[in-house]
């Protein structure tokens, strides 16, 4: 699926006629072509304020699925159920929230990103613009080769933990159903209360990002070569600020070393 050029539509199917055209490669019935791919991720009953609950959307299939006890039940956040033809690919994006993702049947390619390569993803809010990460546009993308790509295959019966801010795209090899599960590892507090999707991101992190927007606004009332001069030094603050603390390799080593000393405290 491409985001950019929205390539996709949103329709409705009875679930058995949607079952059907996304488990076939070749339809006699579709909406945009004969060889389209289907993708179902599950809704709250209010879609836009509940997030989805299995056991309230497929009370039956929930029946199915035990979660193991990897966080306390009141940080249960959601649990989608997702159903993708053979070949679907989602868009490399992250989630605010820890994640299980959980494969029923088929097989599905899962890529992984660190959040240290974010400034490597080229992003547009929560989804990198790099959407052929096999073979990846380089003139347009050059410093994606610096991202560390962490993969794996997830056959039926196998779960994945994908940490909140990690990067993940993935890939269908198969007709597959699988289930995530997001809950909150932050106190409840530091989420949005609308996000019934799990990627708006934590109020405090929207607050700085809406205050730097600001920012960058405010320098448009100089002229360009102080904007340029200005917003350099906006970049090393934040760097001092963020990636140093973080880690270390990510430091811009031309800085003077007793600063750097400083900073790792
Ligand atoms: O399995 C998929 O197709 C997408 C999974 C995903 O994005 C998630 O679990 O957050
Ligand atoms: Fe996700």
């Amino acid at each position: 699926m491409d985001f950019l050029h929205k390539n996709f539509v949103y329709k409705t199917l009875p679930f058995n006629e949607f079952v059907k055209r996304a488990s076939e490669k070749q339809h006699s019935d579709f909406f945009l072509c004969e060889d389209e791919s289907y993708y179902l991720r599950s809704l709250g009953g209010d879609f836009r304020k509940e997030p989805a609950d299995l056991s309230k959307q497929f009370p039956d299939l929930a029946e199915d699925f035990h979660i193991p006890q990897f966080f306390e039940p009141d940080q249960f956040f959601s649990s989608i159920f997702r159903i993708s033809s053979c070949g679907l690919q989602l868009w490399t994006h992250y989630d605010v929230m820890d994640n299980l993702l959980a494969q029923v049947t088929g097989r599905k390619r899962v890529v992984l990103y660190s959040p240290q390569d974010a400034l490597h993803l080229y992003l547009a809010g929560d989804k990198s613009e790099v959407l052929d990460i096999d073979a990846p546009d380089l003139k347009r993308f050059p410093a994606f080769v610096k991202a560390t790509r962490h993969e794996c295959v997830l056959e039926p019966g196998d779960l994945l933990f994908i940490p909140a801010l990690w990067f993940h795209n993935t890939l269908a090899l198969e007709f597959g159903v699988g289930v995530n599960v997001f809950w909150r590892h932050l106190p409840v507090n530091s989420y949005d209360r609308k996000d019934p999707y799990g990627n708006k991101d934590p109020v405090a992190a929207a607050r700085a990002l809406q205050a730097l927007d600001k920012a960058l606004k405010t320098l448009d009332e100089l002229p360009a070569d102080y904007q340029d001069f200005y917003g350099r030094r906006m970049i090393q603050l934040i760097q001092k600020r963020t990636l140093c603390s973080a880690n270390r390799q990510d430091c811009d080593t031309t800085l003077p070393s007793s600063q750097f000393t400083k900073l790792q405290t």
